[in-house]
């Protein structure tokens, strides 16, 4: 849902029903953002990668992360996951304390690269295993619910046959849909997802967007690290324009509007508008 579908919807006027009972409408509690940050900061020793960053993705929100090399989005990603220790700010998922929520697996994540190495005598279906159980626990025996998911997972990613075969010995797109598959098994309720296009082909790009998409549907909300403004657009209904801090929260297309992407890039509006075609 863009901010401008939530303007609108928060401006519908009352139901006939409840304007001609003369009743207060009776609204649902507002529902708590999918992913929330206020104020976050973080450092690396002197290096100030992220500063005043607040911003809220609304549950079931598809949502684009958008900025130059070096702009801390993956900063972003790693303060979310609790990968590095935010300096200042707090972070919610669905209402709940980051911390708490990560350890009740609501929140899945889709890394830039690789976390397994190649060479790790891992298999495709053990690796999407450890959405269910996490990489401590590669040694317990799976239930049969465990393993219907990893199998649905790799289904929907369209690497069913490739269950079997070692992670190294796939290519870079089809790795990039394992953790995806990963992220599915885990049946977490929001996804970060840095860069899941990088490096890969059409058809996996197309497989990736169709499960997002549904996923979105489903009321899962996601936040995705995107380089490639062109392909933007098929991905997500809005983004966020991050250096450092948050410099725009819109829906794509005022998001890719050329004086928009001039500032968060720091090139001049002529140079944005032949990025943007
Ligand atoms: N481990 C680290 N130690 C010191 N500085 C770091 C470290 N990781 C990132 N930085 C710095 O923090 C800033 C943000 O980096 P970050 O990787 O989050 O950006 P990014 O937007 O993900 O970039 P890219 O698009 O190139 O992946 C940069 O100035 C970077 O050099």
């Amino acid at each position: 849902m863009t901010p401008l579908v939530r303007t609108l919807r928060a401006a519908a006027p009352p139901s006939p029903d409840t304007a001609a009972a003369g009743a207060a409408p009776v609204c649902p509690p507002p529902e708590p953002p999918g992913i929330e940050a206020r104020d976050l900061a973080v450092s690396y020793r002197e290096v100030v990668a992220l500063e005043d960053v607040t911003l809220r993705v609304e549950p079931g929100d598809l949502c684009g992360l958008v900025g130059m090399n070096g702009a801390g989005k993956s900063t972003l990603f790693k303060a979310l996951m609790g990968v590095v220790a935010p300096s200042r700010g707090e972070i919610r998922f669905l209402g709940v304390p980051a911390e708490r929520a990560r350890s009740r697996a609501l929140v899945g994540y889709v890394p830039q690269r690789d976390e397994v190495d190649a060479a790790f005598p891992l298999s495709v279906a053990d690796v999407v295993m450890t959405g269910r159980y996490g990489y401590q626990n590669l040694l317990r025996t799976p239930r049969p619910a465990d393993r219907e998911a990893v199998a649905a997972a790799l289904d929907r990613v369209g690497l069913a046959d490739l269950a079997h075969r070692q992670i190294g010995a796939l290519s870079g797109g089809q790795r990039k849909r394992v953790f995806v598959a990963r992220a599915l098994a885990q049946e977490a309720r929001v996804l970060l997802l840095d860069e899941p296009f990088a490096g890969v082909d059409r058809d996996s790009e197309a497989t990736i967007i169709a499960v997002l998409h549904d996923l979105s549907d489903q009321g899962v909300t996601m936040l995705i690290a995107e380089h490639d403004l062109n392909t933007l657009p098929r991905i997500c209904s809005e983004a966020i324009l991050l250096n450092r801090t948050v410099l725009l929260h819109a829906d794509v297309q005022t998001v890719l509007r050329p004086e928009n992407l001039a500032l968060a890039f720091g090139i001049d509006t002529a140079r944005a508008e032949e990025v943007v075609r």
